[in-house]
């Protein structure tokens, strides 16, 4: 049987604020969403607010309740800010919500864009617009970040911790199908893989081997293989020679903030954390922490967290209400003078979250 829609797209969102700015850019990209659906109109977001977090964790023990992805299986979408406390240790609060939704729902394939936004200058000299235009895929699921591994011997000298990374073909064959895919989409065709296959010499190989394979297979597809060392300098010194990158879940994490800050402030970046088949929901984030140096200040950039939202509206197949709101985010960025702390100004996130709602409703501010 057809259905037919009659009324507006409603999409069930989850919202997971978290902790410290991660909760302060939510409640902005909240408010933004919200005024986007009055204006665009077309689609609806029935909005479930979680409390979990490290306050949930002090009350209750646990970052979420035992049956926290159970309650998330249904959603379309997951909006999340950022898990870290001062006074838990951060592989319980990491491991505990963000970790455990990642891996409970296999979004395998964590996608970070970075440009340059209008306005915004590259802390790299002669860098314009358009010289800089990348997207970062990181392996999201397993690598060094797969939770194997184990401590023996607390606290005598004969003390070892290890953490192994674990590398599968499966696991290394669908994200980089996932990264080729991506690539295709993308005016330049171009992929870099990046690896440490000089020094780590079972899984990176591994890694450059699948590459090789798959290359063969996406022939309109041009690819380089660099090392990660190497790759912090072209990200530096040779930025236009960057489009399409894939690369481990350590090594991604670590590239991706400083392509955020190439391109003007960690503040800014977004992420996707998805399950690329929709199986199961996927996860939206800005790339940055909770923010232990700046939260309850009132100062955090809650750009990432605006451009995460368009690109959770994009997953959801609502690509013009995306284009809207990164216009209007462009548009309140253009005269620089929405700029927080982080990019050189002194705005607060208030500040910046009017004059992007006044740029959706179409008035200056
Ligand atoms: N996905 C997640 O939930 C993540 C959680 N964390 C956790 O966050 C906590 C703090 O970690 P850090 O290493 O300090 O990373 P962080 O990303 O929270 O902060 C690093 C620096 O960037 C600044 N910054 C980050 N986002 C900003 C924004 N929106 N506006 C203005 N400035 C911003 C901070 O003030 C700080 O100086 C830790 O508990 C860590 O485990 C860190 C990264 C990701
Ligand atoms: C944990 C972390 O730093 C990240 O997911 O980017
Ligand atoms: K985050
Ligand atoms: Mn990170």
């Amino acid at each position: 049987m057809v259905q037919i829609e009659t009324t507006s797209r409603t999409y069930k969102i989850a919202a997971i604020p978290g902790d410290g700015i991660g909760a302060e850019v939510i409640g902005a990209g909240l408010e933004v969403l919200q005024a986007l659906q009055a204006r665009h109109g077309g689609f609806a977001l029935d909005v479930e607010e979680f409390e979990w977090g490290s306050d949930y964790y002090r009350r209750h023990g646990r970052m979420m309740p035992a049956d926290g992805l159970a309650r998330l299986a249904d959603k379309d979408a997951i909006y999340f800010g950022a898990v870290g406390d001062p006074e838990i240790p951060d592989h319980v609060t990491l491991w505990g919500l963000r970790l455990a939704i990642c891996q409970g729902f296999d979004q395998y394939a964590n996608v970070r864009p970075a440009r340059l936004l209008p306005g915004i200058e590259s802390p790299l000299r002669g860098v314009a617009r358009g010289d800089l235009d990348w997207v970062i895929v990181r392996e999201n699921s397993e690598g060094e970040y797969a939770g194997a591994g184990g401590r023996v011997h607390q606290g005598l000298p004969e003390e070892v911790g290890t953490d192994v990374a674990v590398f599968t073909r499966k696991g290394v064959e669908r994200v980089m199908r996932f990264a080729f895919e991506l690539a295709r989409s993308r005016p330049r065709k171009h992929l870099t893989c990046v690896t440490k296959s000089n020094a780590q010499r079972h899984g990176m190989v591994l890694w450059d081997e699948v590459f090789a394979e798959m290359a063969g297979n996406y022939p309109d597809i041009a690819t380089d293989k660099v090392l990660v060392d190497a790759m912090t300098t072209r990200m530096v010194g040779r930025p236009r020679d960057i489009d399409t990158v894939v690369a481990t879940n350590l090594h991604a994490d670590i590239l991706s903030d400083l392509a955020a800050a190439l391109s003007g402030s960690l503040g800014i970046a977004p992420t996707a954390n998805l399950n690329p088949e929709k199986r199961l929901p996927s996860m939206f984030e800005p790339i940055h922490g909770s923010g232990f140096d700046i939260a309850g200040k009132g100062i955090a950039n809650p750009v990432g967290a605006f451009w995460t939202a368009a690109m959770m509206l994009d997953h959801l197949g609502e690509g013009e209400a995306a284009g809207a709101l990164m216009n209007a985010v462009e548009l309140a960025l253009a005269d620089g003078e929405a700029f927080t702390p982080d990019l050189g100004g002194n705005a607060t996130t208030r500040q910046v979250t009017d004059k992007v709602l006044a740029a959706l409703n179409g008035t200056n501010a």
